[in-house]
């Protein structure tokens, strides 16, 4: 089939070159030009494990072109799908969807025989019914198209793999015909036994908003039970892997630590909620804001912590950062907890060295004033403390006793829960984590908390905006620019 994936971004870049791979011809459309001259040499704009080989074998074979002439797509596919970002607005927590309108309004005027519009980007529910509109008010005679939405299920790290072997495909159709092409499209995914659920859009709009939900309010849950374990003296880990047996609970999304970042948990939760109120059953989705509010609290606890364990004043304090990125496997800083972290100490006068072994551009991009390191062993080199920011493989295999040595002092904050920290306490470190117990007392009823601070005021915030503040019931939910996400983190 004649494919065209409009936006090539994380989401379209992975998806045109798995529809090429599994046997379509595909065009890729984007605005941005120089991620089209790179995807057109086969090399991708991102780090993504296995993005690369399939990239350029498709590129190679020429099943997989690039463009930015949306007249060509036109021209060229029979099915079109929309890819591009649905970031949060700057002045309210709901979806921006100027990128989805101008794809719709720039592609119909051209599509001169019949076609098929499917949207794979995050989108509010009620989307694909109002561009349906757009479409038909748009439409050249005997052309145009019909509306489908089928969204986007890949984790970032494992996009190919995600893209290749979904877990399930949902096709929000407004006519049978529509679904036979997307079975079509999907056809080796069907034989191979994916899942294919086909629904009306509206439901297919509300199962991703509903799956990231699910996932943002199961990792605050575990981040809030971390909260109860550093007071009582527990252990969350134990408590995840105990109530992690029950299949009915699952250990996935169970890592309790600084919290989830990136441009979707985020950004989807509050367009939710927004959307949610626009349709006047707010109340319904209300908890999402406490989803939020204790996941942006994992950043300042970090940060309250890493205080702490130097003397009570980061001012002038030599911080090793490992792990920038919002989460491994990936070089994306938008939204990080790490970078969060990181640009809050800066703020507090810290001199900051930091290693990720793929997000340190990325990273300088937005925060360029501190140093960045080649390698983990220069990070730490002279620190006063090492932060464990994102949980990167390398860093657990690090031999802590050749790292002792290194530091001015052996202390880590693992915010991550991930390193093996009876090794690193044997190496002479004094190792923190987030709601696990610290051999000797240290840590014990309320770690977290600066000395003489009562436990209420640890899990309460200044009064602010969503990005550093209250995103209480009565605070609204500001949508922050990236420079200013970074501010997440108060003193
Ligand atoms: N990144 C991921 O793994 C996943 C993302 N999603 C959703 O997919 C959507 C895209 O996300 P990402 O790929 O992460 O965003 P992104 O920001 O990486 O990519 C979006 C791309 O769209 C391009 N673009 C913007 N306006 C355009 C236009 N008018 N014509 C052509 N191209 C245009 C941009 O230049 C950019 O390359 C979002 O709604 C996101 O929530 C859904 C599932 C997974
Ligand atoms: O809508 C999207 O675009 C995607 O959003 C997430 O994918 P992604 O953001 O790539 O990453 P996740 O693996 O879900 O991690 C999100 C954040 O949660 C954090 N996390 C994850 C798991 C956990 O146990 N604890 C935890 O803090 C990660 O560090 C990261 O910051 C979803 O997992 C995908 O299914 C979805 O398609």
């Amino acid at each position: 089939m004649r494919l065209t994936v409009i936006g090539t971004g994380y989401l379209g870049a992975v998806h045109a070159a798995c529809m090429a791979e599994i046997g379509h011809d595909v065009l890729g459309v984007d605005t941005d030009a120089s991620k089209i001259k790179k995807l057109a040499a086969g090399s991708p704009p991102f780090f993504e494990p296995g993005l690369g080989e399939i990239l350029d074998r498709n590129v190679r074979s020429g099943r997989l072109r690039f463009t930015t002439s949306l007249r060509e797509a036109a021209d060229f596919g029979d099915v079109h799908f929309i890819c591009v970002g649905t970031p949060q607005r700057h002045d309210s927590p709901a979806a921006d969807l100027r990128h989805v309108d101008a794809v719709v309004t720039g592609l119909t005027p051209h599509l001169h025989r019949r076609c098929l519009i499917v949207g794979k980007s995050t989108v509010p529910v009620g989307t694909t019914v109002r561009l349906a509109s757009l479409v038909d008010g748009l439409a050249p005679e005997g052309g145009g198209a019909e509306i489908a939405w089928n969204p986007g299920f890949l984790r970032e790290g494992f996009a190919v793999q995600d893209a290749l072997r979904p877990d399930r495909l949902v096709a929000g159709v407004l006519s049978a015909q529509a679904d036979q092409t997307l079975r079509a499209v999907y056809a080796p995914m069907l034989t191979a036994g994916v899942p294919y659920l086909c629904t009306d859009p509206a439901t297919a709009e509300l199962v991703k908003a509903a799956a990231n939900s699910f996932l943002a309010t199961k990792i605050s849950f575990i981040n809030a039970m971390a909260e109860v374990c550093d007071a009582a003296g527990a252990d969350v880990a134990t408590l995840a892997d105990a109530i992690g047996h029950d299949t009915r609970i699952g250990r996935r999304c169970l890592s309790a630590g600084l919290g989830f970042g990136g441009r979707r948990l985020p950004k989807d939760i509050r367009a939710f909620a927004a959307r949610a109120r626009e349709l006047g059953v707010g109340n319904a989705v209300e908890f999402l804001r406490e989803i939020d509010s204790i996941n942006l609290r994992q950043r300042r606890r970090t940060l309250d912590i890493a205080r702490e364990l130097v003397g009570g004043d980061l001012s002038g304090r030599r911080v090793a950062i490992l792990g920038v990125t919002f989460k491994p496997d990936s070089d994306d800083v938008r939204d990080s907890p790490a970078l969060a972290v990181a640009e809050a100490a800066l703020l507090e006068g810290a001199q900051l060295r930091i290693h990720d072994p793929e997000g340190a551009e990325n990273a300088r991009a937005v925060l360029p004033e501190p140093e960045y390191a080649p390698d983990a062993a220069t990070a730490v080199r002279d620190a006063d403390i090492v932060l464990h920011l994102t949980e990167w493989a390398p860093y657990r295999a690090l031999d802590p006793a050749a790292l002792a040595p290194l530091v001015r002092t052996p202390r880590i904050l693992d915010a991550r829960n991930a390193l093996n920290a009876p090794r690193w306490r044997a190496a002479g470190w004094t190792v923190r984590t987030l709601g696990r117990p610290t051999p000797g007392g240290a840590a014990g009823p309320a770690a977290s908390l600066l000395p003489g601070q009562h436990p209420a005021a640890a899990v309460r915030h200044p009064a602010g905006d969503m990005a550093g503040g209250d995103a209480g019931a009565s605070a609204d939910w500001t949508a922050p620019g990236d420079r200013e996400a970074l501010r997440g983190v108060p003193k």
